[in-house]
């Protein structure tokens, strides 16, 4: 068996309008997903994923064309659950030539599922690494980031940034805008993360920006705006001033809001993590429900989080410096 893992990640700046040629920087975090990957004699593929729960039910699927999915569920709910490994394994095929090579992949991930910390973008960067792997074929982050990204952008319906793919693959923390893509030095932050037990759909939040940014030229400022925000913020990041950098994470929340994608719960918590005296807070990822991510070096966050309904979890985390990890 060949093992990698990858990082889930938060957004400091800059999700959705990174999508359309902004910057943003993600900051990778010590949560990771870990995929096994061994050769079959045959070329199907089963996956088993234990922590995949949609809805309180766990799914191992082969992915075979002759072969029913062995599990009680919709059409819908599978190709949600399984369509980032399917297009990750395609990517190994190709990458090393071997169309019709056949894998069993385990799936191991303490992220939560369309929660913002990225689980999609750590999932495939796994997958795509111990698949090589196993072929072989030892991937430099760069390409393994851009084979990522391509699953992304294919399972996204063409709706995908670099910036999940490329921080999950190389840790730290990223700046990236368009197809340029770099590491960039940050001080050790004090992330707090709260989670209200849900998730959004990814690829309906980015459709939804899109339409409002389509149709309204304010939205389409704002969308610009986020970018100027996450400009600044590389500056204050450099300096370290996290008052500061918490400021502008409460400015890009609130422009995040304007474009829809935040939801009552996510507002919830930012607004707890706020009183408690955070130096500043906002949703991470795609948003619609999920997590938001506030700056406090104090225990008062966690703890104010932990009792605010609608929060289910919340925790500290450290940022990832390692990306991609080759266990074995
Ligand atoms: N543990 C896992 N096992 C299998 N697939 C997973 C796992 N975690 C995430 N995924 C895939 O990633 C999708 C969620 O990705 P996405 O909606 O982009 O949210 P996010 O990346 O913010 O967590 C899931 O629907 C699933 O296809
Ligand atoms: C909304 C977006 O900017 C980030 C999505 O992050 P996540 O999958 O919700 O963790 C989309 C993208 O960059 O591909
Ligand atoms: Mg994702």
């Amino acid at each position: 068996m060949t093992v990698s893992s990858a990082p889930g990640k938060v957004y400091l700046f800059g999700e959705h309008a990174v999508v359309y040629g902004e910057p943003a920087v993600p900051c990778a975090i010590e949560v990771r997903a870990r995929v096994g990957v061994e050769r079959r004699d045959d070329s199907k593929l089963r996956v088993h994923a234990e922590d995949l729960s949609l809805d309180g039910f766990t799914v191992e699927y082969g992915g075979g064309a002759d072969e029913r999915p062995d599990v009680n569920a919709s059409e819908s709910l599978l190709m949600a659950a399984t369509q980032y490994v399917d297009s990750a394994i395609e990517q190994v095929r190709e990458v090393t030539g071997e169309e019709d090579v056949g894998f069993d992949v385990t799936i191991e991930s303490d992220i939560p599922l369309g929660a913002g910390l990225g689980s999609s973008a750590a999932v495939v960067v796994a997958a795509i690494d111990a698949g090589t792997r196993a072929l072989g074929t030892t991937l430099e982050p760069a390409e393994l980031a851009e084979r990522a990204y391509r699953t992304e952008h294919e399972v996204q319906d063409g709706q995908a940034s670099r910036a999940d793919t490329f921080c999950s693959a190389t840790g730290g923390a990223v700046r990236v805008e368009g197809d340029d893509c770099r590491s960039i030095e940050a001080p050790d932050l004090p992330l707090v993360i709260g989670f209200d037990g849900g998730a959004g759909e990814t690829g309906e939040l980015v459709s939804g920006v899109r339409t409002l940014r389509e149709e309204y030229e304010f939205a389409a400022d704002t969308v610009e705006a986020i970018g100027d925000i996450v400009r600044n913020g590389e500056d204050v990041l450099a300096d370290g001033d996290v008052a500061e950098l918490g400021r502008l994470m409460n400015f890009n929340h609130g422009l995040l809001s304007a474009l829809g994608v935040s939801s009552r719960s996510l507002e919830t918590m930012v607004w707890a993590a706020r009183d408690a005296g955070a130096d500043g807070a906002k949703l991470t990822g795609a948003g619609g429900g999920g997590c938001i991510v506030a700056l406090d070096p104090t225990e008062e966050t966690e703890t104010a989080l932990s009792f605010t309904p609608g929060c289910e979890d919340a925790f500290r985390a450290e940022l990832a410096e390692e990306g991609v990890r080759r266990i074995e």
